[in-house]
């Protein structure tokens, strides 16, 4: 419990604190007035309530025509207090949500924890997709809701409290084994004691809703995920002939969640054995409670009803906890699992690579005493000692599973599984995957990637179109364009991808298999006009055959000792 209550307290500064936040908190506030004043309005609703019956009784027309109009405008006063304050809430919500929302994203994106916390079997961290768009919502919706209805109920209890105080005045006398018994302002005690017996109950029934709850959203975002990740892969199923495979596979979490969802039913059902009955009674045992007095003559009907109000008032308030019990455990599970989320986030952002990154002293590429390991702890083959100087273009080779791109990713700084260290080159380095990534967006979204569209000039951007062999590209217009991305062959977009990289201007650029999908001719062209654009930069090219386009290139095959050579030993590589 105080560990739910923990996370709740750090994940509400987020919200505060965060772009928005404070501006949230004024209209938490504010809502907050407006529900005091929905307090008052029900005082003076109990207070009508004896006015009324008591009118009723006396059979005075006038005085209860008059209590109606009274009746009418309280209630206006008390629709029009709702309104706002639904209104202001929905306004509360969506700035507390965005400023979680950005302090979520913020912490998935930086030092590239969104990469390291790509697997969860390494991290135990599911969806983390869902945890930002769902749990962030749900957390919001849920806390500003039972936040604010907790301090209104806190302040409404003493005022309802105060009001059952002066009005039950009469004490409850009994026997018991002859002795006679007189509880003073019994009415007064047994409201606490009626909702405390009720919430252990509830307490005891509901317990395991929480995890429930946190189980059912991971199997709905599981399932998400599934259908999602076929959409992405929508030709590869297609062509594999691959429906009853996924309906397989759809089918079975959608089982997975039905599961969940009978437990979670079945919890809700044993919950609210309790919770409706007790619901319908908290409305009636007033009455009950205070029938001896009435029947003993010490209170007139409309005092009875008046006494029902404000006793009904003070068990409805201090059932806050039985009522809320089922969006409560939402809010602690949507807690938890989203300060896992952030937790998670910054301990895999914490900058800790392995194999060791360190800045190069002469502008090389150095690799000593490496070894990768796989992030299951596999060792891969230790790598040779190399020594790749800048300005050169090499051929890093070897059999496939060797670890070629596990290390491209180390010098890129994303590994943290292995041993030794690497001296990183000065400048700007480039990696480019075998599979190429097309951000959405239009072409020059796509072309200026990471930068903004705009970022770059326009001549610049069709330059580079020519130079990967995709002129026609920059003719189409948005729908054109729209229809020939969804057409674009594995080798265009890897052009796509080199006419990115080639904007960017790296001082060292590795292309990881970037060009496989190209035929030779193409990939000569191509690689030929990208030496030429960047006539400086250190190229090294991960591929099992030739590389085509580049002139002589120094062979590096990883899977062989090679020994450290000396700068001067290295010729000019470059091409012309
Ligand atoms: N995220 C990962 N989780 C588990 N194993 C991994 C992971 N990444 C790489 N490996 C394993 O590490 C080994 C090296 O992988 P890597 O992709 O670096 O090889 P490669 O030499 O580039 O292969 P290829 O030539 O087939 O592309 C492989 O056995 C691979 O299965």
């Amino acid at each position: 419990m105080r560990a739910a209550l923990g996370r709740i307290a750090r994940l509400t500064r987020l919200c505060v604190g965060g772009p928005g936040g404070r501006i949230g908190a004024l209209y938490f506030l504010m809502i907050f007035g407006l529900g005091l004043a929905g307090v008052q309005i029900g005082v003076r609703l109990i207070a009508w309530t004896a006015d009324f019956y008591n009118a009723l009784q006396k059979l005075d027309v006038d005085g209860a025509l008059r209590q109606i109009a009274i009746f009418f405008g309280l209630i206006a006063v008390s629709a029009s207090l709702h309104l706002a304050s639904t209104y202001l809430r929905k306004m509360l919500q969506i700035r507390w949500r965005h400023a979680l929302t950005e302090a979520a994203l913020d912490r998935w994106l930086a030092g590239k924890a969104f990469w390291h916390l790509r697997d969860r079997t390494d991290h135990g961290l599911d969806n983390p997709d869902q945890r930002i768009a769902e749990d962030c919502r749900i957390f919001v919706d849920k806390l500003t809701a039972e936040g604010l209805e907790l301090a209104t109920n806190i302040v409404a209890l003493t005022t309802y409290a105060a009001i059952l105080w002066s009005l039950s005045t009469f004490p409850l006398a009994f026997a018991v084994m002859g002795v006679s018994v007189e509880i003073p302002r019994y009415m007064v005690w047994a409201a606490p004691l009626y909702v405390a017996l009720a919430s252990g109950v509830t307490h005891l029934l509901g317990r395991p809703l929480k995890a429930l709850s946190v189980e059912q959203q991971r199997r709905e975002a599981d399932f998400r995920f599934a259908l999602m990740r076929m959409r992405e892969h929508v030709e590869a199923v297609a062509l594999a002939d691959g429906e009853p495979a996924e309906r397989r596979l759809f089918g079975a979490r959608f089982a997975s969640i039905a599961r969940n969802w009978r437990s979670l039913a079945k919890r809700d059902l044993v919950l609210g054995l309790f919770t409706r009955p007790y619901f319908q009674t908290v409305l009636r045992i007033p009455l009950f409670l205070a029938l001896p007095a009435y029947l003993a003559g010490r209170v007139s009907f409309g005092g009875l009803m008046q006494i029902g109000s404000a006793f009904q008032n003070v068990v409805t308030t201090l059932s806050w906890f039985v009522f809320s019990y089922r969006d409560l455990a939402e809010l602690a599970a949507a807690a938890s699992r989203l300060s896992h989320f952030m937790q998670a986030a910054e301990n895999a952002a914490a900058p800790a690579t392995r194999p060791a990154l360190h800045p190069s002293a002469d502008g090389a590429l150095a690799l000593k005493q490496v070894v990768l390991e796989t992030p299951g702890g596999r060792r891969l083959q230790a790598l040779p000692e190399l020594r790749l100087a800048a300005g050169g273009g090499y051929w890093l080779s070897a059999p496939s599973g060797h670890g070629k791109s596990s290390l491209a990713k180390a010098v890129a700084g994303l590994w943290r599984h292995g041993d030794g260290r690497i001296e990183r080159p000065w400048g700007r380095i480039v990696v480019l995957p075998q599979q190429p990534y097309l951000p959405l967006g239009d072409l020059r979204t796509v072309l200026s990637y990471p930068l903004p569209p705009g970022a770059l000039d326009d001549d610049a951007l069709r330059r580079a179109l020519e130079q990967v062999g995709l002129p026609a590209l920059w003719t189409l217009d948005a729908a054109g364009w729209s229809e020939a991305r969804r057409g674009l062959s594995g080798g265009e977009r890897q052009r796509l991808a080199l006419a990115r990289a080639l904007l960017q201007k790296p001082d060292w650029l590795v292309l990881d298999e970037a060009t496989s999908a190209l035929d030779r001719a193409g990939e000569g062209q191509v690689l030929a006009a990208l030496r030429a654009a960047l006539p400086l930069a250190t190229l090294i090219v991960i591929a099992h055959r030739e590389p085509a386009g580049l002139g002589p290139l120094e062979l590096i095959e990883l899977d062989r000792a090679v020994p450290v050579r000396d700068d001067a030993a290295f010729p000019a590589l470059r091409s012309a």
